[in-house]
């Protein structure tokens, strides 16, 4: 075995805690040590006290002018003055609990300080004494991100220790064409520039190679996930009937749109091969995707199997199941609705028919893939992702019980930078049109001394019949933010408007009534529904054709546009009214970008730009991997580069027989998370 996944214990100095402090850091074998990176440098370069600006991290040389004082305040805490004297002013310097120092300072001898510059005061807040020899053997000093239990001077020292012994053994993540190309270092050069440069272009240099490095080897990881996933045959061949398919699709009050017969093909040939399918569906809000689903799942049954949709919330479970099983009812299918809110027996009971085959289709929430739900012949199970799935999840999804084909669908529209990072292991189809006499939502913003013209807007919508959402972010009166809340709004919406039918809707309300009132509006028993984001994803009302959002800003441009695809669904002309007295230039131009744009994708770059990727799939439990060094957003070129050469390479040689350290990297990080 090679000595890079031999276990740091191998080095010297490092006994069990040492060991065990390492471990918390993700640090377990020897080559974990040689690419733990600093986060940055210190920049240790003399610089003149005049050319500092304020608060800047310098290293200033002087002679000890006076012996240090020390001040003693309460407990523990001390202060340390010493002044020295520079080409010719004498500088303040001033430690705080760090006593231990006073000794160094020994009057008439030079001395070099590192310290944080207040330009006012013309002192310095000293953080460190530098030996001499600091500054001519390497001018930047590392620093590492770290934790309680492993000082950054032990990680130093052990990381010098094992560049110098095994650095020289890293294996080539690139071959020498890949490395010319792209004018990357060797290995040994990167872990030596990133750890000890001997100069700033030295790391900067060691940084870029290090981050192509970064995106390369998770691209790899992905190609192999992918390449995986293509072997793993769960040897069903989903045979469906081509005759029955064309039937169902018939029934739709409506022809599929070019775009929903090209993805539908990609499915139903996924389907039909006995590889396992693995495929994210994508398209924008009202594309219709879940028409697409329906004649999937449906030809999974005539295959002979069972097929299931899985959704986020109840409320579209059960607007689903109101609206497909009618649809597989005419041909004589059977179709159960499986949420958290059945009554214990009728779940037994209904768990029972599922395990017998006696349902075809199954629709609910994660219900349904608790451990106790078993399938008879389960072939294809449909996500309407808002879980935002990582790619761990993912996998762990799909080796449960019989590995049935998998479809994801989003409606968040992903740019092309992302979606190879996201999703990478998976195939892609975009429903990239809307079905025809669509009608983008006419959007406005006004601030809320426009009310009074809301209000008279409003009015006229309800008096032709038009159904209203109104939107909130909070549901009651909060001390912490002053905002709009659903309850107040709601109690004076129903003096205002009070020959209209109005309801209130937050999900934390029993699942019960918040069925009736969906009902109820989808029935058009209701005119305005005062809601929190409860209605953001899916929910398909037609005759809704007013959303109106208040405190608009405090919602990220996706989620706006989500909110505003509740409207717009139907034939007539719809408007969305965003209000809110935003405080900053990027809520502005969220809001701005709002009125001038229906197109998600258009939305989704703007987002990216203003937020950030974190945002965009709402931070951490996003599964959105966490780059070290990387930034899939600034580094995009690079990202590119990254995944056209892994393709290329997976390509002419999916063995990775002529790759063999690239091989032996990916073996040692199978059993590490992808996110
Ligand atoms: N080709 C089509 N022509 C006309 N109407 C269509 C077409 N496909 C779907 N629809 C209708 O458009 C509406 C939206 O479709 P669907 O719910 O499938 O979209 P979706 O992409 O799942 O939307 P969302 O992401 O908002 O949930 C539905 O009322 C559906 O019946």
């Amino acid at each position: 075995m090679s000595d890079l996944f031999k276990s740091v214990s191998y080095l010297s100095g490092v006994g069990i805690k040492t060991q065990q402090a390492l471990a918390d850091l993700g640090i377990v074998t020897i080559q974990d040590l040689l690419y733990y990176f600093p986060l940055r440098y210190e920049d240790l370069l003399l610089k003149s006290v005049n050319e500092a600006h304020d608060q800047e991290k310098i290293v200033i040389a002087g002679v000890v002018a006076s012996n240090p004082v020390l001040r003693r305040f309460g407990y523990k805490k001390t202060l340390l003055i010493v002044r020295l004297l520079l080409d010719n002013e004498t500088i303040p310097v001033t430690f705080f609990n760090q006593p231990w120092l006073q000794d160094k300072f020994i009057v008439g001898q030079e001395t070099l300080v590192y310290g944080r510059w207040n330009e006012a005061k013309r002192s310095l807040v000293g953080m460190k004494i530098l030996s001499a020899t600091a500054l001519t053997k390497t001018s930047l000093e590392a620093v590492y991100p770290t934790n309680k239990k492993i000082h950054q001077k032990t990680l130093i020292k052990l990381i010098k220790q094992a560049v110098t012994k095994y650095a020289d053994q890293a294996l080539e993540t690139f071959d020498d064409p890949l490395r010319q190309k792209y004018h990357l270092l060797k290995e040994a050069q990167i872990i030596r520039g990133m750890h000890f440069p001997q100069n700033i272009a030295e790391a900067k240099a060691a940084r870029r190679s290090a981050k192509f490095r970064e995106l390369f080897l998770y691209q790899a990881r992905l190609a192999q996930l992918k390449q995986k996933n293509a072997q793993q045959t769960n040897g069903i061949s989903e045979l469906y009937n081509q005759a029955y398919v064309q039937q169902f699709i018939q029934q739709f009050d409506f022809t599929l749109t070019t775009a929903q017969k090209r993805v539908l093909k990609e499915i139903l040939d996924d389907m039909k091969a006995k590889s396992t399918m693995n495929r994210l569906l994508q398209g924008d809000v009202g594309s219709g995707k879940t028409a697409v689903a329906a004649i999937a799942m449906f030809a999974a049954v005539t295959a002979g199997f069972q097929a299931a949709l899985m959704v986020p919330t109840e409320i579209l479970a059960r607007q689903h199941y109101l609206k497909l099983k009618p649809l597989f009812d005419s041909f004589q299918l059977t179709t159960t609705l499986l949420t958290s809110s059945l009554t214990p027996l009728q779940r037994r009971q209904e768990l029972s028919k599922i395990s017998q085959g006696r349902y075809n289709i199954i629709i609910g929430t994660q219900a349904l893939f608790q451990a106790d739900v078993l399938y008879q012949h389960l072939g294809l199970v449909v996500i309407d992702e808002q879980h935002r799935f990582g790619v761990e999840q993912r996998r762990a999804l799909r080796q449960k019980g019989q590995q049935p084909d998998v479809l994801l669908m989003t409606a968040t529209p992903i740019p092309r930078t992302l979606a190879i990072t996201y999703y990478g292991e998976m195939d892609l189809s975009v429903i990239d049109e809307l079905p025809a006499g669509r009608k983008d939502v006419a959007t406005y913003w006004l601030r809320f001394n426009k009310l009074d013209q809301v209000r008279h807007f409003l009015q006229i919508q309800l008096s032709k019949n038009a159904q209203v959402f109104v939107v909130t972010p909070l549901i009651s009166e909060s001390d912490k933010m002053n905002l709009y809340n659903a309850e107040d709004i709601y109690q004076h919406l129903q003096k205002e408007f009070s020959n209209y039918r109005i309801a209130l809707l937050y999900g934390q309300m029993d699942s019960e009534e918040k069925q009736t009132i969906m009902q109820d509006f989808q029935n058009q028993k209701i005119d305005i529904l005062v809601a929190t984001t409860v209605v953001e994803v899916g929910v398909d009302i037609p005759n809704a054709r007013v959303m109106i959002v208040y405190n608009a800003d405090h919602f990220g441009l996706s989620q706006l546009h989500q909110l505003r695809g509740r409207v717009g669904r139907g034939q007539q002309q719809s408007y969305c009214i965003l209000l809110a007295d935003p405080h900053n230039k990027t809520a502005i131009e969220r809001l701005r970008v709002m009125t001038q744009t229906n197109d998600g994708f258009q939305l989704a770059q703007k987002d990216l730009q203003l937020r950030g990727a974190g945002d965009l799939f709402g931070s951490k439990q996003s599964g959105m991997p966490n780059f070290k060094l990387a930034d899939p957003l600034a580094d995009e070129q690079m990202l590119f580069w990254a995944h056209q050469e892994v393709q290329q390479l997976f390509a002419a040689d999916p063995q990775l027989k002529k790759h063999y350290p690239l091989k032996m990297y990916l073996k040692s990080q199978s059993q590490t998370s992808l996110d």
